[in-house]
């Protein structure tokens, strides 16, 4: 038996039968290019009897890539087959995927056929797409619910018939992974009783798997499979496809690749794909983007949170050493890195790690200040804790003396249907008793109360706008949001702003009021403390602390 295990892309294809999803030939075209860099060794890239615009996909990729087979899907009848092969003709190694069910549930209430019908036609399908290419692939849909001896009668006749890969799907995601192995094996024990069997020892014909997630068990079944013989999987970037989906492409590849030492153990000799895995981030980003299909933050692998660490014990543990709570390098699957993210379970080593990152030195006495502030005052009170708050309580700690402004009143109007702007007027004192006033207008009054305070304040507020820094005054806010603290309307409102300044210096503030405008406008107020504070005693007090530790 070869290790080489083919994966076949249905991201454009079954991925697109996801409901909702809908890609134009540009963007289809786009998602191929990624797969082609990914390394995929076939792309399904549709249905191309399904509508015109299927068909004008198919055929665009399948003159745009060049390094991986292009396939088609038909049903068992001449014109699908037909248009199946127009549209990929042009490909480097078209591939001809033509299907029908064999489950007796398909075969009584869908095709309304008997299974000697339904054989046949599945023989003059291969038949008849084997006169336009070598590359015929045969499904026998619904197949972990058919009956076994006849799938067996199926899949030898194709293979007499011409077909080169067996697809034997599980269209409903019913089978689990130890009777999709003992299928597998059952269908190869059909082989060697119709002397079939040298072609597949040879990897002349080969066994596909094609697995949907309605239990949860797509990629376990298809690796189940992989163990009992099958050497070609289908699955789509993200695991998009039909109701809950298919089995996901990235899971496959890195369990694979991740878990090579169980497979050698297992069969004798790895399991091995072509996959570039650097390539599966940005490909499954692309996908996401494209088809609008969002990637839950937990997802396996290419989840926002699949190398986030925060819980205290595990980023300890991940600092010292990253196997202990890690079993693959994000860096091999085309992350930046793993990520230690400060939040409500964080713990010393977590701040005393991410204000070492931030070139701070600290004793364990002044440590321990900084944490229990950073306990107190931002743990339990954000949900998601940039590092800037981090630095902030730090700054908050040693230099709060240093804090020149506060707000004294502001006078926000806020408005509902009448054609003009809010309008915010703040009164800011200083550390030397002077006042300053400022008026402005926003689209809402948060926005009209940040502009009066940086204008008040000598800056120029640029909201999130992405237009470059053009002057030593501008701010930018890159994070601004408000939780309620209690439950009604009279719960407390807490508001946190990470603000950017030319220099590129990020730092945050934090407010809280029952007023929610209110509470913004301390948050902005504590930042542009924080942020004066530091340019002009942060560096000098990174040094003071720094000392602390040698002595
Ligand atoms: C498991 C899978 O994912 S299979 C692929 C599913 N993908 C799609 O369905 C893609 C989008 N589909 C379509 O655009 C349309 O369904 C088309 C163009 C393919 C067909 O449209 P229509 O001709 O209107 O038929 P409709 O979809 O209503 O019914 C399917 C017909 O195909 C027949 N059929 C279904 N599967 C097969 C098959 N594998 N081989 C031959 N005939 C089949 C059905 O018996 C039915 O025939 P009937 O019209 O004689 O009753
Ligand atoms: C056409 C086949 C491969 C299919 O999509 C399925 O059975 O789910």
């Amino acid at each position: 038996m070869t290790s080489r295990v083919y994966i076949f892309d249905t991201t454009l294809r079954d991925g697109e039968q996801s409901p909702g999803v809908s890609l134009t030939v540009e963007e289809k075209k786009e998602i191929a290019r990624a797969l082609e860099r990914l390394k995929v060794d076939i792309i399904e890239a549709g249905f191309p009897v399904a509508s015109p615009g299927d068909f004008e996909g198919v055929k665009a990729i399948a003159e745009t890539v060049k390094d991986v087979q292009v396939a088609a899907l038909a049903r068992a009848n001449q014109k699908d087959i037909d248009t199946a092969w127009e549209a990929i003709k042009t490909a480097t190694a078209p591939r001809i995927h033509t299907f029908i069910a064999t489950s007796d549930i398909h075969l009584q209430y869908k095709l309304r056929k008997s299974r000697e019908e339904v054989l046949e036609l599945a023989v003059e399908a291969v038949k008849y797409a084997k006169k336009y290419t070598p590359l015929v692939e045969f499904s026998a849909e619904d197949a972990t619910r058919s009956d076994w001896d006849y799938l067996a009668q199926v899949v030898v006749e194709v293979i007499k018939a011409g077909a080169v890969t067996v697809n034997i799907p599980d269209t409903v995601g019913y089978t689990v992974p130890q009777e999709y192995y003992e299928l597998i094996s059952h269908l190869v024990e059909a082989l060697k009783k119709a002397d079939l069997y040298d072609l597949f020892a040879e990897g002349k014909v080969c066994f596909s798997v094609h697995c949907h997630n309605d239990l949860g068990l797509a990629v376990a079944n298809s690796l189940s499979a992989l163990l009992a013989g099958a050497r070609q999987v289908e699955c789509t970037v993200n695991g998009i496809g039909e109701r809950a989906g298919n089995a996901a492409l990235e899971e496959i590849v890195m369990a694979l690749k991740t878990r090579q030492d169980y497979f050698e153990k297992t069969l004798g000799y790895p399991l091995e794909t072509r996959i570039d895995t650097t390539q599966i981030v940005p490909t499954s980003q692309l996908v996401s983007k494209l088809t609008g299909m969002m990637i839950q933050p937990n997802k396996a692998i290419v989840g926002a949170n699949a190398f986030a660490h925060e819980s205290g014990i595990h980023q300890h543990g991940v600092i010292m050493h990253r196997g202990t709570y890690e079993i693959m390098d994000p860096q091999e699957i085309g992350w930046t890195g793993s990520a230690i993210v400060l939040g409500k379970h964080s713990g010393r080593h977590a701040v005393k790690f991410k204000l070492e990152s931030r070139g701070w030195k600290l004793s364990p006495e002044d440590l321990a200040k900084v944490f229990e502030r950073f306990r107190q005052e931002v743990k339990d009170v954000l949900r998601t804790v940039h590092d800037e708050y981090l630095e902030g309580v730090l700054l908050d700690e040693f230099l709060e003396d240093e804090y020149r402004y506060q707000v004294q009143a502001a006078y926000v109007s806020s408005l509902y249907g009448a054609p003009l702007k809010p309008l915010a007027q703040v009164e800011i004192l200083d550390n030397k008793k002077d006042k300053r006033v400022a008026f402005d207008v926003g689209v809402g009054s948060i926005d009209a109360a940040f502009k009066a305070v940086a204008k008040a304040l000598g800056y120029n507020f640029m909201g999130t706008a992405e237009k470059d820094f053009s002057s030593e005054k501008d701010l930018r806010l890159v994070d601004f949001h408000i939780d309620a603290v209690g439950k009604g309307t009279e719960s407390l409102g807490v508001c946190g702003v990470v603000i950017e300044d030319f220099h590129g210096k990020r730092v945050a503030g934090l407010g809280k009021d029952y007023d929610i405008v209110a509470a913004g406008l301390k948050a902005l107020v504590n930042a542009l403390n924080r942020l004066e504070a530091y340019r002009s005693k942060g560096e000098e007090l990174k040094r003071t602390l720094a000392q602390k530790t040698n002595g």
